[in-house]
């Protein structure tokens, strides 16, 4: 099998300390490679949120490591870079901006020349159906276009690790089934690592593999 882009090892989270403390992650080891859909489960609190959070470089283990490509994934450093990208439950758009700006988001920060800028951002629009709607603000789209808005902010940094916290979460059943499609076909054909955290089984029907976190611990599936 392909080398893994994507490693945690050993990853610990700790919030708080003393009586207080809670043991969010005790010991994650995670491998994640090229074109592979994996599907995060665990029951509400069991720490979804915290391990794409610290894959994402966002925040740091209490111990243990991650490494993107075999180095360290520090300081939010991957993600500056577009290695690692991130779909929400919420969307996260910007409300003031079109559909082609929140796009363009990434590539501003990175300072990438405006003619690529605007030819990466149709491009990211056309990938997920949405060449015709470049102008529309969010509030003027729905929610299914929104997330698809959101997918191609992701993508347009042509990252090769994708995280998604609950994406369909916000999603009515069918709307939530496209956009799972179309994560699905964007991972396989661009062969990115992508790792979704829900509760939908629909969105597990379509992994090629599932892990659940139990007791902090994760537990592989398939
Ligand atoms: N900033 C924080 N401070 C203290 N405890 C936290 C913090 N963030 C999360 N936790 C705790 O860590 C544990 C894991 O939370 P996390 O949000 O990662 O779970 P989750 O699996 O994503 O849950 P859900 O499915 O409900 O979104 C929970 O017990 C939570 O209360």
């Amino acid at each position: 099998m392909s080398e893994p882009v994507l490693r945690a090892i050993g990853v610990r989270r700790v919030y708080g300390d003393g009586t207080a403390a809670v043991t969010a992650l005790d010991g994650v080891d995670l491998d994640l490679h090229p074109g592979e859909f994996v599907v995060l489960r665990g029951r509400s609190g069991a720490g979804k949120s915290t391990l794409l959070a610290i894959l994402s470089g966002l925040d740091a283990p209490t111990a243990g490591r991650v490494e993107l490509n075999g180095r360290p994934v520090a300081d939010a450093d991957a993600v500056r870079r577009g290695r690692v990208a991130s779909v929400f439950q919420s969307f996260a758009l910007i409300p003031v901006l079109s559909a082609s700006e929140n796009v363009e988001v990434p590539l501003r920060v990175r300072r990438v020349r405006p003619d690529e800028r605007r030819r990466r951002v149709a491009e990211a629009l056309a990938a997920v159906g949405l060449a015709g709607h470049a102008l529309q603000r969010p509030a003027e789209l729905s929610g299914g276009q929104q997330q698809r808005v959101g997918i191609a902010r992701a993508i347009v940094g042509r990252p090769s690790v994708l995280l998604a916290d609950e994406p369909t979460g916000q999603l009515d059943s069918e709307t939530g089934r496209s956009v799972v499609d179309l994560l699905v076909r964007l991972v396989h054909e661009r062969s990115m690592s992508a790792l979704v955290a829900t509760h939908d089984p629909s969105v597990a029907e379509r992994a090629d593999r599932v892990v659940e976190i139990r007791d902090g611990r994760l537990v592989h599936h398939r």
